[in-house]
């Protein structure tokens, strides 16, 4: 969760602020970067470890999107795979290919479930303000971006109000979302997606050789996703309409890429690269299978908190 979460909080305070059409100041004070696909690159490139496919995956389809003048609708990306193996972390670089204040833009609306959407008895409040939030924000901005964290646990209710905004309606209720970004994150599929990645290790592929169609990961992650009866996801009409665009699969991390996330921590916090302390990070963190040890259980996460306790 972060700071930007917490403006959904304050939305009936807010609401009547943004149907005002008084918010021109958002448009003065956090303009658009004008896109640039070396940008993107060079960011993915340089920032995104051991995911690939994400990477391939999404450098075409933002650009692709961010240089149609004429979309017909907006883009729809979802993101699966285990605990911390980048899902926000991307979400954050296409921010910054967009908005001069990557994620921290106004623009950039972050749902949580658990945290948004806590009660089950208030879904239809959360139904009615999910709705207004957003046709208020594509109204007043309509290169408006909504990130919703946890998909796997959000209440098949609240995807419904989601459905309509996705469409390739030109206008709904006077206003198009065809500029808007949607992205979904969510664990689903992520075993599915381990698995794959573990048997071509053992088959010892290369990494790398490792595609979105290679040894049915599309079909099995969407499989898993449709039919996981815990999740909202399986009976929505999400997938069943096609109304999402790409589904972008994060592979677990290894050894080696966790050590990167520790030495851009290290940049982050102003210290000298160290390789031996790198390595003493990376170390001690949880890997699977429990013989193998190859993939990080928790991807990058709390790698920051790692680093911080050996220095
Ligand atoms: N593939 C990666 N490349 C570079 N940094 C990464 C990568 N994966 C994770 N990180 C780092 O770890 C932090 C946590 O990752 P992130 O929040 O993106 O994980 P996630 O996949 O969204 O996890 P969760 O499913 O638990 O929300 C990021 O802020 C980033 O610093």
């Amino acid at each position: 969760m972060n700071d930007r979460s917490n403006i959904w909080i304050e939305l009936n305070m807010v609401q009547s602020w943004y149907t005002s059409k008084t918010n021109r100041f958002f448009q003065k004070d956090d303009l658009l970067e004008p896109f640039d696909y070396e940008r993107l690159k060079t960011d993915l490139k340089d920032s995104l470890y051991g995911q690939h496919i994400a990477s391939e995956v999404v450098l075409k389809a933002v650009s692709g999107f961010m240089t149609d003048k004429h979309p017909s609708k907006p883009l729809v990306l979802s993101f699966h795979g285990g605990t911390g193996v980048g899902k926000n972390h991307v979400s954050n670089i296409i921010a910054r290919s967009i908005y001069k204040k990557g994620e921290n833009s106004e623009h950039v609306h972050v749902f949580i479930s658990e945290h948004h959407f806590p009660h089950k008895g208030q879904l239809e409040t959360y139904k009615t303000q999910l709705k207004q939030w957003i046709h208020g924000n594509v109204s007043s901005f309509p290169r408006s971006m909504f990130i919703f964290d946890e998909m796997d646990k959000m209440n098949s209710g609240l995807i419904d109000v989601i459905k309509p905004f996705l469409d390739y309606y030109p206008k709904l209720d006077g206003v198009s979302y065809r500029k808007a970004i949607f992205t979904f994150l969510s664990n689903a599929g992520g075993n599915v997606i381990n698995q794959v990645v573990l048997d071509s290790w053992m088959d010892g592929e290369e990494r790398e050789q490792l595609q979105m169609n290679s040894r049915d990961m599309e079909t099995n992650i969407f499989k898993d996703v449709f039919n996981a009866k815990s999740s909202g996801f399986w009976h929505s009409s999400l997938i069943g309409d096609h109304l999402i665009d790409h589904f972008i699969p994060f592979l677990p991390l290894e050894y080696r890429h966790v050590r990167q996330c520790v030495l851009a921590q290290m940049a982050a916090l102003n210290i000298t690269a160290n390789d031996g302390l790198a390595d003493r990070v990376a170390r001690d963190m949880p890997y699977f299978p429990p013989e193998e040890k190859i993939f990080s259980v928790k991807g990058c996460k709390s790698v920051r908190q790692k680093l911080l306790l050996h220095i």
